[in-house]
């Protein structure tokens, strides 16, 4: 028995019962629909594991629904069923995002391996990646192509863009996938700490090395390790940095063996390496290191056909994760999700999309509910009212949450600006004032202020 559940949209009702007998036959759940109108419906009401769809159907034929399910329900993959010898029908289904077709007639054994395989490459949540503009397509392919070589990658966009989600998918789709994917913020831990947990260290080799400890380089080996925000290394780390990659060896701090390294680099920086270069903050020659194939994540603003795929499945995402039902954007949210401008890209949307389940009313999330970053900078207090009451667990929790939110906000906005205040203040859309005055009240609660 499997805990999938396939949904059959069919218009031939004699067809259509024989499909679903044979999947329940073979232990799936399944539910039918006789258009692409009443499909979209059943997709809205419950979670669904694979589509089965006619082409041929009216008034919405298979393709359109494809389309539909494409953008809306863009985990949810289809096969579609074309009738026998319309190849091109088949080949267009493909390219369109369908994860495989079937040629009618077929015997009930192929129906079966087909969906076992489509479900079972039915990609967990968390390894998604939403790629509907052509920007982010495109960017997508390229990434698949030079992650079957051994190149440095580099991931270059601004915060929030999806540089790790991108270097993920790189590791995924490499030789070597079945190897760890190790991840270190080059921007989080303090330089001397920062080395030892790169290289690792013997015991002794420090005051507190209690212990040996391997470095993130030797435990990425045979995989992948992702230097996140390489560009806030120091210039003396950069040099030893270097070093390892050009010799494709790792020394532990305070030992003497050497020990050959087989890691795939990636690295990502939201600030532009070339001006780092030529304010001599970052180095040339490491940055020709690590710079051999650049790719650029634009901002969401710039590739707005991610943004309502990008809504619903982080929507999905989160309530599978909290296992709540999942709302349905109305139309006006939408539309106004289209007119942001996204100074936080995705990470902002995610954002978005927790506060709006926080205060939608379970069912449909309205406008009311979608409450922007720069609207809780200029506001003291969350501004928009709730649609309907949000549920009595979460009231006192929202304002924290808000709070913390703005904190964190302004925290990561300073960081990013070496704590320049004027444009931490351009950046978060509030006078200068109103930023002074909210530090002060950081300072005053024992925060630790950036720069
Ligand atoms: N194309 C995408 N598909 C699915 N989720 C995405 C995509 N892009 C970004 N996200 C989500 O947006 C959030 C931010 O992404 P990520 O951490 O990869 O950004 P980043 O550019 O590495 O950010 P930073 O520079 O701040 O480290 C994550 O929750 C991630 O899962």
């Amino acid at each position: 028995m499997s805990d999938a559940t396939v949904l059959i949209v069919e218009d031939d009702a004699t067809l259509r019962e024989a499909l679903c007998d044979t999947l329940e036959l073979s232990g799936y759940g399944v539910v039918s629909a006789v258009d692409g109108k009443s499909a979209l419906k059943v997709l809205e009401s419950k979670p669904v594991s694979l589509v089965i769809s006619d082409v041929q159907m009216k008034p919405m034929d298979g393709h359109q629904l494809l389309a539909h399910i494409r953008s809306r329900f863009p985990t949810v993959p289809v096969l579609m069923m074309t009738a026998f010898g319309n190849i091109e029908k088949a080949v267009t289904a493909m390219r369109n995002g369908a994860a495989d077709y079937l040629a009618k007639p077929f015997e009930p054994a192929l129906l079966i391996e087909k969906v076992k395989t489509c479900i079972k490459q039915t990609q967990p949540v968390d390894e998604q990646v939403i790629a509907e503009d052509i920007r982010t397509r495109e960017l997508l392919n390229l990434a698949g192509r030079v992650a079957r070589s051994q190149a440095t990658v580099s991931i270059g966009g601004e915060s929030g863009t999806g540089k790790e989600v991108f270097a993920r998918y790189i590791h995924r789709q490499s030789l070597c996938s079945d190897g760890p994917f190790v991840a270190i913020n080059c921007a989080a831990i303090p330089d001397n700490m920062l080395e030892a947990m790169l290289f690792g260290y013997e015991k002794g080799a420090f005051t507190g090395a209690y212990s040996a400890a391997p470095g993130k380089f030797e435990q990425a080996q045979n995989g992948t390790l992702l230097l996140d925000e390489v560009s806030e290394m120091s210039l003396p780390l950069q040099a030893k940095l270097l070093r390892v990659l050009q010799e494709r060896e790792v020394e532990r701090l305070g030992g003497r063996k050497v020990i050959p390294l087989n890691v795939r680099i990636l690295a990502t920086t939201n600030r532009n390496l070339r001006e780092e270069v030529a304010a001599g903050r970052f180095r040339e020659d490491l940055f020709y290191r690590l710079n051999v194939f650049p790719l650029h994540l634009a901002p969401l603003r710039e590739r707005p056909r991610d943004i309502l795929p990008l809504a619903r499945f982080l929507l999905h995402r989160i309530c599978h994760s909290q296992q709540i039902a999942e709302p349905v954007l109305s139309e006006k949210a939408e539309q106004r999700l289209m007119e942001h401008s996204w100074p936080g890209n995705v990470r902002e949307l995610d954002n978005v999309m927790q506060r709006a389940l926080i205060l939608c009313d379970g069912t449909e999330i309205t406008p009311d509910a979608l409450c922007f970053e720069m609207d809780l900078a200029t506001s003291p207090q969350p501004a928009p009212a709730p649609v309907a009451a949000p549920a009595k667990e979460n009231r006192g929790r929202l304002s924290e949450d808000l709070r913390s939110m703005e904190e964190r906000m302004i925290i990561d906005a300073l960081r990013e600006d070496r704590g320049s205040r004027k444009e931490v203040a351009e950046r978060l859309g509030i006078s200068q004032r109103t930023l002074r005055y909210k530090i002060a009240r950081l300072r005053e609660a024992g925060v630790a202020i950036p720069g």
